[in-house]
Formats: C-alpha cells, structure tokens, sequence
C-alpha cells in the first residue's frame, strides 16, 4: 500500500506525521512505525504521529516513540497542531486536542506553537543533583557541569534502564544553570533509544526543576535543536506547578509518499 507522509521538526525533534482523518492508521503495526521512522531503511524520525477528527476537540492526535511505544510527546504535539491546520481543520489561532494523557490547548502563530502540559505528582528529589518529574512523560533530570563533555547515551541509557525505573524506563536529562531564567539541556530518549536534538516534555521537566534550584520564569532552555521557552505558575503552599505553557517552532519539512 502507498501512503502519503509529511515530515515535521520542532527543535529537531523530527516526526513522521499520517492524516489518519479516514482511520487508516487506527491499527498501525509497531513494524510499520518502526519501518517509517528509521533513519536508513524508511523516512528517517524520532516519533511517528496519527492527526485524526475528533468528537470534542479540534483534532485527536496519537504519539508513538520510534520503536513503537506510546507516550506524550511535547514537541510532537507542538508539530501536531501545524500539521492540523496545513490540513485545514484548525479556523482560529488556538486550539484544544485530545492526546495519549488527555486534553492539551495551543496557541499559534507564524514562528511558534505553544502548548500546555501537565504534571503527574511534585518533583522527586533524589540528590542535590538528581530529580524526577512527570509532564506527561516520565523524567529523570541531572545536574552537570560538564554538558558538552557527557556521553548523553551511555550514561542516559545506563539511568533509563536501572532498576529505579524498571519495567517502563525514563527519558534522562543532563542540564546546565546559565542564569536565573536560562539553562542548556541534553536527553536521552526512552523509546528512540539514543539522545535527540530536543525532547519538549523534558524541556518542560527541566524548567521546574530549575525553579527549584532558584530559575524563574520564563525559562530559556538551549537543546541542540534550538531554543524554546517555558512559562508557568508556582503555588509555594501546595508545591503545585500550574499554567505550564511550552513554546517553539514547529514546522513542515517536506512531504512524500511511501510503499509500507
Ligand atoms: N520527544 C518527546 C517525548 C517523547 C516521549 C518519550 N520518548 C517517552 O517515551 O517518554 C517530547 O518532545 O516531549
């Protein structure tokens, strides 16, 4: 079967996007995922996304990672919402949709799309520099001072499979205080198996445990892929984060069709 594929980035964090609004890709196989997104014998992208209609939102969105696995994905989402409205289905510049953790809304405009998220618990904190969090996607964050010099997959990966996190894993991140509203971010991928140019959900997850660490909103966060921005409140009686909004660009690389 021929399909038709479009291929976005935001940040670097590149995906293989369907229009499943027929539902032709309701029931995609994990090889057919993992056929379309690698980088030799396929398209070549981190995540692979279904845009479908959907009852009460704008559109329903599905992420998988790479292999297969599914997850929240906040770059994904942030290409998700371009990809609805080059398809036509958005008439304003905000939007509500349905993804694999529930309801996000975005806001657009010609550079960026911004996204919010959400948390599932408070901060973890193992260490003076090592935490957890999840925005939708689980986090392991470490404190470095050597980012450029970290071997981002031995060591993400040595994390990601440890016991702590075992059966479903943790994306890692190694992240480095520039200044009270700056930091500079490396991850590794559950699911990609490797480090990506950006990881939003883990952009996220640095940018309030930073607060902890005395950063304010709002964060600038320098990924390999480029740069987004992370606002949100903070109430010191509950420790609750809230109005979690992520920005970046987001936009079409090409598009094709492919034998799967
Ligand atoms: N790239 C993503 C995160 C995708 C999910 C992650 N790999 C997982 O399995 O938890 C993002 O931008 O948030």
């Amino acid at each position: 079967m021929i399909v038709n594929f479009y291929k976005y980035q935001g940040a670097g964090n590149d995906f293989v996007m369907l229009d499943n609004r027929n539902g032709e890709f309701d029931s995609i196989s994990i090889n057919t995922i993992s056929f379309l997104c690698d980088r030799r014998f396929g398209i070549g992208a981190d995540g692979l996304i279904t845009v479908s209609n959907s009852q009460d939102k704008d559109f329903d969105m599905v992420y998988y990672n790479a292999d297969g696995s599914q997850s929240f994905c906040g770059n994904g989402s942030r290409c998700a919402v371009r990809f609805a409205q080059h398809l036509g289905m958005l008439t304003d510049s905000e939007c509500d949709f349905n993804s694999t953790d529930g309801p996000h809304s975005a806001k657009i405009s010609d550079d960026n799309i911004s996204i919010d998220l959400y948390v599932k618990g408070t901060i973890k904190k193992y260490s003076e520099k090592e935490f957890f969090i999840d925005t939708g996607s689980p986090h392991h964050i470490v404190l470095s001072k050597t980012l450029e010099n970290t071997d981002v997959k031995t060591e993400g990966s040595a994390i990601r499979y440890s016991e702590k996190y075992a059966p479903s894993g943790s994306n890692v991140n190694f992240i480095s205080l520039i200044n009270d509203s700056e930091l500079s971010i490396r991850t590794y991928e559950r699911g990609v198996e490797d480090e990506t140019l950006a990881c939003g959900t883990g952009i996220t997850a640095a940018a309030l445990t930073g607060f902890k660490l005395g950063i304010k909103p709002p964060v600038k966060i320098n990924a390999k892929g480029g740069t987004l921005f992370v606002t949100f409140k903070h109430d010191p009686d509950t420790d609750n984060f809230s109005d979690i909004w992520l920005t970046g660009p987001a936009e079409k690389v090409f598009e094709g069709k492919i034998e799967i």
